[in-house]
């Protein structure tokens, strides 16, 4: 119905100007997309661009969708009409799906709660000098990484990574997030709780484009989400009491000689706008959430296929052991400070991320009025999808896209010189692994940071091959990310530099 009024309230002449796309009826396009993996999504869509141009329409469930493909086009959207674009369509969260009033960055609407929620992240703990503040427990993870890898390689078998960088980036965001050093028992219990969540928001995101026939078809299925939900509530909510005891004795927390502020703390001291209330213990834990899932993956998974190219490609790895070779000397950790003279290990991180972007699509966006881009109309309320691939490997803009070509971000006689390059997309998009405009990723500097800290010192660690010269497969597979279908499983060998 809300598919055929939406319809209706388009006069004829707007009909007109929407972009082009296949006819399909709401009912069985649902059906449809029901079943399609997300890559299969994204090959559909690669389809009908090359059929219909950059900016097309497609019906997504009962909603009208338009995606959109080219650099100048996702440009004019994001950040020449940022304002307008940057709205998240309602109907897509899964959250609607079980209960309304639950708060996040990334599904609120464009207003005044999600710019409190913004900036208390980006300006509280993510900001550069409270990053910075958490180097200890950055040195410690790295440390704990480290021994686990060599005590595997003990065995002499290959050793599957990928889930100790996980482990590794998940212990880093929990200690931001709560403040403590928690026992390992905790940090697992945690975990578990937010991956069943996190595979099961999967299911749910579909059953959200049909909220009042899902609630009833699919009771059992929500019913299983609330329970996930009250189990979340049972882990976490201990860990935010404790962090509000804390700071009645103390304001603050003393470790290792530092003075760590944690994104709890600053959430329990957050009011609502308009000189409202503080937010309550069931509130926070949607927040702390988020913050646990959305840097968990995204950074293990671009750390996995940075790895993965550099053990496919020895002398990749080779010339950045060569600049740490010239950066640390014998004996020394690379510190944080060492990583803005090292630009080929920052091409790595740039060319890992535009190669292998951790998700291909971004967080479906929607405009908040009709606007007319490239002489197509968007409709209010549209769900806008951007395809973060198309713009990354568009040959149009990369020399061979697909080759993992560090090179393409230096310049200068020797090649060593590291190319201005915006990865904000601000003056013109040429990739955008972390989105761009005003919903860009807030997580984006923090981001960049690990990956690089972590490659680098591991790379300094050990050389990293594979057992008897196995292929290194780069296949890919979605899960909540886009990973490696068959995952990166390596020989390590220390290497004893200093
Ligand atoms: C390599 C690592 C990461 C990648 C590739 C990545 C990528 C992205 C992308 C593509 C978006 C959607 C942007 C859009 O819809 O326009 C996003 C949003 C978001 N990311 Fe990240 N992210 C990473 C790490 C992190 C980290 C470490 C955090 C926090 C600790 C984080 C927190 C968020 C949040 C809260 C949003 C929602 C922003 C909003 O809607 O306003 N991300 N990220």
């Amino acid at each position: 119905l809300k598919f055929l009024l939406d319809h209706c309230s388009l006069s004829s002449d707007k009909h007109k100007k929407l972009p082009p796309g296949p006819f399909a009826l709401p009912i069985i396009c649902n059906i449809l997309w029901n079943r399609k993996s997300l890559s299969e999504i994204e090959c559909i869509l690669r389809d009908m661009h090359t059929k219909y141009g950059s900016i097309i329409r497609f019906n997504f469930g009962f909603h009208q969708a338009i995606s959109i493909t080219t650099h100048e086009l996702a440009h004019k959207a994001l950040i020449q009409h940022g304002a307008i674009f940057a709205d998240r369509p309602s109907a897509l969260d899964p959250n609607s799906f079980i209960t309304t009033n639950r708060y996040s960055i990334s599904s609120a609407s464009c207003g005044l709660l999600w710019r409190l929620f913004r900036r208390n992240l980006t300006s509280g703990i993510l900001h550069a000098s409270r990053v910075k503040s958490y180097g200890h427990t950055r040195k410690r993870v790295l440390q704990i990484l480290i021994n686990r890898l060599k005590e595997q390689d003990k065995s002499n078998e290959s050793i599957c990574v990928v889930d100790y960088f996980q482990y590794a980036m998940f212990c880093f965001l929990v200690h931001m997030c709560f403040g403590e050093k928690l026992n390992e028992e905790i940090i697992r219990d945690i975990e578990t709780i937010q991956r069943k969540l996190l595979t099961s928001f999967g299911q749910f995101n579909m059953l959200a484009l049909v909220p009042i026939l899902g609630k009833i078809i699919f009771r059992k299925k929500r019913n299983k989400l609330y329970e996930l939900r009250r189990n979340q509530l049972s882990v976490l909510i201990p860990l935010i009491r404790a962090r509000k005891e804390h700071e009645k004795k103390t304001q603050c927390q003393v470790g290792e000689g530092d003075m760590v502020v944690c994104y709890v703390d600053t959430l329990l001291n957050l009011r609502l706008p308009n000189g409202g209330r503080k937010l309550t213990e069931e509130e926070i834990v949607p927040l702390c959430s988020e913050f646990l899932n959305a840097g968990t993956d995204t950074t293990s998974t671009a750390m996995q296929w940075i790895m993965a190219n550099l053990v496919k490609y020895p002398c990749i790895q080779a010339k950045l052991l060569s600049e740490i070779e010239g950066v640390v000397g014998p004996g020394e950790e690379i510190k944080e400070d060492d990583l803005k003279n090292m630009p080929y290990l920052r091409a790595v991180v740039l060319e890992g991320l535009r190669r292998h972007p951790p998700s291909h699509f971004l967080i479906p966006h929607t405009v908040t009025e009709d606007i007319t881009i490239d002489g197509r109309l968007v409709p209010k309320n549209a769900i806008v999808s951007f395809t973060i691939t198309d713009m990354g490997w568009d040959p149009k803009v990369w020399e061979d896209p697909m080759e993992f070509k560090p090179e393409r971000f230096l310049t200068g006689d020797d090649g060593l010189e590291q190319k201005v390059f915006d990865i904000t997309g601000s003056r013109e998009i040429k990739m955008m692994p972390f989105g761009a405009g005003r919903r860009i990723c807030p997580g984006l500097s923090v981001a960049l940071l690990h990956l690089e800290y972590f490659v680098a010192n591991l790379v300094k660690e050990f050389e990293w091959t594979t057992k008897d010269g196995d292929e290194v497969d780069l296949t890919e597979k979605q899960v909540f990310t886009v990973v490696m279908k068959n995952p990166l499983r390596v020989h390590l060998s220390p290497r004893n530099i200093g």
